[in-house]
């Protein structure tokens, strides 16, 4: 399956189950099923150990469980937000190794209500999970949500928007590169700390969601593989292409300057195709006020009938950079 990419099991998998039933299926951030007339979003993310977070990362920092809460319900959150809703109800399934404590899983589960509490998740309710036994940690959460204003899919982008972010753009890239990188944790500066912050606990923009479907976003997605790759999905679903300028990105990658300097990294490579920040991209039509937390980053183009694309200061983005688990 390695080959294939996320992608591509996608495409193998998806024309083998039904989802007719569904007002929204497969291929957006959450899906959407009619219930007595309103209509839920869900959505589900894992958390896998040693694929998205280790115990003991290279630089010597230990992870703790109370993290992977935050991280967990931040991700599945996230997801709801992208759609323009709220989150209502998650269900936490935690399979763990017999040897784990009772103090880590109290300590996850404090991360668990901490994210939800500060995020400002305020109608987000547990409403129950799973417990079961595997050789190493992993955390699957689904969440439902609904929509306010109505939900934005990834493929309503029209030629003429502006395309924006809302959020932090790399952090979460330089943060990671930090801690898979062997140097010594303890002589950080407080601004690497706060990089490593943002992939450990990212914050999700909880607000802007419902904000921007209000405003009337045309189309929006969460940031989780990377810039360059979620705009390719996002202008392959709405058949155009997003031209991007990196001069609308410079402020982004000036705020991941200590991690550059540590680990010597071009802090634009963290920007174009580092995951897992959690921010939104969104498009708007002329004429719409973009809220003010949005930074426009460039604009859609029409395609033309060919395989719509990302550029980059007018050069076609390699979409296959970026985060892909089987990639
Ligand atoms: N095993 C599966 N069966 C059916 N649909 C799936 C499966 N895995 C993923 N999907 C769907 O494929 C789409 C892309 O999945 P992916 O996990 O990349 O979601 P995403 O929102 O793009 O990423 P993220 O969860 O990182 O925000 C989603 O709509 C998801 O629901
Ligand atoms: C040990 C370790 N290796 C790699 C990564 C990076 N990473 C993991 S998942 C993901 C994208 C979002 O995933 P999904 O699409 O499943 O939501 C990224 C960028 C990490 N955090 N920890
Ligand atoms: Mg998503």
């Amino acid at each position: 399956m390695g080959d294939l990419g996320e992608q591509g099991i996608l495409e193998a998998i998806l024309p083998l189950l039904d989802s007719a039933q569904a007002s929204l299926g497969p291929g957006d951030d959450a899906g959407a099923l009619r219930v007595s007339g309103n209509e839920v979003l869900v959505s589900v993310d894992t958390l896998v150990e040693n694929q998205d977070f280790r115990l003991l990362w290279p630089s010597g920092l230990e992870h703790n469980a109370y993290d992977i809460g935050w991280k967990s319900i931040a991700q599945n959150v996230s997801d709801i937000n992208a759609m323009g809703g709220r989150a209502t109800g998650a269900v936490i399934s935690l399979s763990l190794p017999k040897s784990t404590s009772l103090e880590w899983v109290m300590d996850f589960s404090r991360g668990v209500a901490e994210a939800i509490a500060e995020l400002g998740a305020k109608e987000l309710t547990i409403l129950g999970g799973d417990l079961g036994k595997s050789q190493e940690i992993s955390v699957t959460t689904t969440v439902l949500g609904e929509c306010a204003h109505g939900k934005v899919l990834r493929s309503g982008v029209r030629a003429g928007d502006r395309v924006a972010v809302a959020g932090r753009v790399g952090a979460a890239g330089a943060g990671l590169s930090v801690l898979e990188h062997e140097h010594d944790n303890e002589s950080w500066s407080r601004a690497v700390r706060r990089l490593v912050q943002t992939q450990c606990r990212p914050v999700p923009p909880l607000e802007s969601g419902p904000r921007a479907a209000e405003a009337g976003a045309t189309a929006m997605m969460d940031l989780s593989d990377g810039l360059i790759r979620d705009a390719g999905r996002m202008a392959k679903a709405s058949h155009v292409n997003l031209e991007l300028e990196s001069s609308a990105l410079q402020d982004f990658a000036l705020r991941l300057e200590a991690a550059s300097e540590l680990t010597g990294t071009d802090p634009m490579s963290w920007v174009l195709y580092g995951g897992e920040d959690f921010g939104l991209l969104a498009a708007f039509p002329d004429g719409v006020e973009i809220p003010g937390e949005f930074t426009v980053i460039g604009v859609a183009k029409p395609a033309n009938g060919r395989r719509a694309v990302v550029k980059v200061d007018g050069k076609v983005a390699k979409p296959e950079t970026g985060f892909d688990h089987f990639g």
